[in-house]
């Protein structure tokens, strides 16, 4: 390996040894007056600066695309498609490397195998967020479980919010989706047969989950006060993703727009917490309500850490926001790719009517419904709705597959990459639900569609129950088929931002012999 040192790092290292030395002499003489400590935290400090000029020779440098003056490797980062362009990016440089960005470097991990090792294995070195004035804002000064920094509050925090979750899906969450599911039937039989956008229907009954075992509510699909709670959400989720893949650390042009609607958001998350607080005792089965009861009570509980309604507050953005994209945008997933496989549909149809003999299905019918669960986890495989992850941050000096990754390095799980990767998936880019039945060469240990270790998504498990119901019950009420007006089938490609979403098409879906209005 070529190590290349500068004559400016080469100039750095020689002005710090210098210090080093003047420091020494000069403290050796202050040391009698007791200033010992003062001296070894300034000549640490110095060490420390010099350990990151000199070349770490037993670790190759990472493989990157060159990067330039000033600019670095932003221009890679303004493609359309990102996810898709990271991957193509992992033929050419491997399953790790490096992307410049001002003075910030990025590591794309493009492979299960080096995702797990830094997100799984070493968890604990890649557990922090990258610290920006915008994540910032967004995250009311650093209070919200998934783009909060990881330190003992942030603990804390995730740790309440996943105790009080546990606690509601156990009491309501199957029948919460079931009913759910039941009414998105309802509404797609009441289309009779004409071809609609399912889109928002989607996003209803997915968002209502989530806000009954958050806030005690659910709401239509007219509800204005639903509307406005979406549009904002969905824009904050749109600006931060824009501007933190364009690089910006500190304002820039969308910076005022996310401020407004940062306001708007806390606004309306305000108004449901004094609801709340009014209301105590109804809302005590509640995510919200239970955390709130539990701010109270804390001082026994949280090891020393005090949590305050902020952390509340940026609690129930987390769960609405994490909640209702993901889970709607793969179901709008599921649907058009089977528009363009229906022997996929008629195969999970007969599925479901041999095994289910007439009944709706429940989550533990899961083991009984090889088919379903397969047509599942490709749809996680070929879609991971969140791509890219959130990215990470190295909280300390750590390693890669052997490359050394200095703290602070900010880290992309490129999930699409790692369920794309040729060394593990035959013929990737196909949609090929059988590939994880028995004996089919599908691996689930290589599909990592909800991150992992400590920043493993919250809503794992609602999410599997909500994906397995609703595909489930939408597939043995419905044959999707695509308008005949329409000479094409949806586009399979996507856009891309934080959520990987279809572009918007219609569907007919036509009510099986079964179903009764
Ligand atoms: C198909 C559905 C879903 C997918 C594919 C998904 C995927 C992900 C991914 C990849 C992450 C980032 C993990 C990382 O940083 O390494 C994440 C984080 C998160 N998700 Fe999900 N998610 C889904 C549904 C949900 C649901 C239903 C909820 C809430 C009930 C939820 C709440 C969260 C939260 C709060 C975080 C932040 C975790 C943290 O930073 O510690 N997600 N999700």
């Amino acid at each position: 390996m070529a190590i290349e040192i500068s004559v400016v790092t080469v100039g750095a290292v020689i002005l710090v040894v210098l210090l080093l030395l003047v420091l020494s002499c000069i403290s050796d003489h202050r040391d009698t007056h007791g200033q010992g400590g003062h001296k070894q935290r300034i000549q640490s400090a110095l060490l420390h600066c010099l350990s990151r000029f000199l070349p770490r020779s037993t670790s190759p440098s990472l493989p990157g695309p060159p990067s330039f003056f000033l600019i670095g490797n932003m221009m890679e980062l303004t493609h359309d498609h990102l996810p898709i362009h990271l991957t193509n990016l992992a033929q050419r440089y491997g399953a790790i490397y490096r992307l410049k960005c001002g003075n910030t470097t990025m590591v794309i991990l493009n492979s299960s195998e080096v995702i797990r090792e830094a997100l799984v294995k070493k968890w604990s070195d890649f557990a922090g967020r990258p610290l920006s004035y915008t994540a910032d804002i967004v995250s009311g000064g650093g209070c919200s479980i998934s783009l909060g920094d990881y330190n003992k509050e942030w603990r804390a925090q995730r740790r309440a919010v996943h105790s009080a979750l546990q606690r509601c899906c156990r009491q309501s969450l199957h029948n919460l989706i079931e009913r759910q599911a039941l009414h998105l039937r309802k509404v797609l039989i009441g289309y009779q047969g004409s071809a609609v956008d399912l889109a928002e229907d989607f996003t209803v009954a997915t968002s209502n989950v989530i806000t009954t075992l958050a806030l005690g509510k659910e709401y239509n699909k007219s509800s204005s006060e639903l509307q406005q709670l979406h549009s904002c959400l969905n824009e904050i989720v749109a600006l931060w993703g824009s501007s933190w893949f364009k690089c910006s650390k500190l304002p820039n042009p969308v910076f005022s727009r996310l401020l407004k609607e940062v306001a708007k958001r806390d606004e309306m998350i305000k108004n449901h917490l004094s609801r709340y607080k009014s209301q105590a005792k109804e809302n005590k089965d509640t995510i919200t309500g239970s955390l709130l009861q539990g701010l109270d009570k804390q001082h026994n509980t949280e090891h020393g850490v005090l949590l305050t309604e902020t952390h509340v507050h940026m609690a129930t953005v987390d769960l609405l926001i994490g909640a209702t994209e993901t889970t709607a945008a793969w179901l709008s997933w599921t649907v058009a790719f089977l528009l363009h496989r229906p022997e996929v549909q008629t195969r999970v149809y007969e599925e479901l009517c041999t095994v289910l003999e007439g009944r709706y299905p429940k989550y533990s019918d899961k083991h009984r419904l090889p088919f379903l669960c397969s047509l599942i986890s490709e749809m996680l495989r070929l879609r991971p709705v969140a791509p890219l992850a959130v990215p990470h941050r190295a909280i300390r000096n750590s390693s890669v597959a052997g490359y050394f990754i200095p703290k602070d390095t900010v880290i992309i799980p490129n999930l699409f990459g790692a369920h794309h990767d040729p060394a593990v998936w035959s013929d990737p880019y196909s949609f090929r639900p059988e590939r994880f039945l028995e004996g089919g060469g599908g691996s689930t240990h290589a599909l990592i569609p909800f991150g992992g270790g400590a920043r493993l998504c919250l809503g794992e498990s609602v999410a599997k129950m909500e994906l397995f119901l609703f595909t489930a019950y939408l597939l043995r009420d419905f044959q999707f088929i695509p308008p005949e007006s329409e000479a094409s089938l949806p586009d399979l490609r996507g856009v891309a931002s934080v959520v990987l979403k279809v572009k918007p098409y219609t569907v007919i879906a036509s009510p099986r012999p079964m179903t009764n209005p």
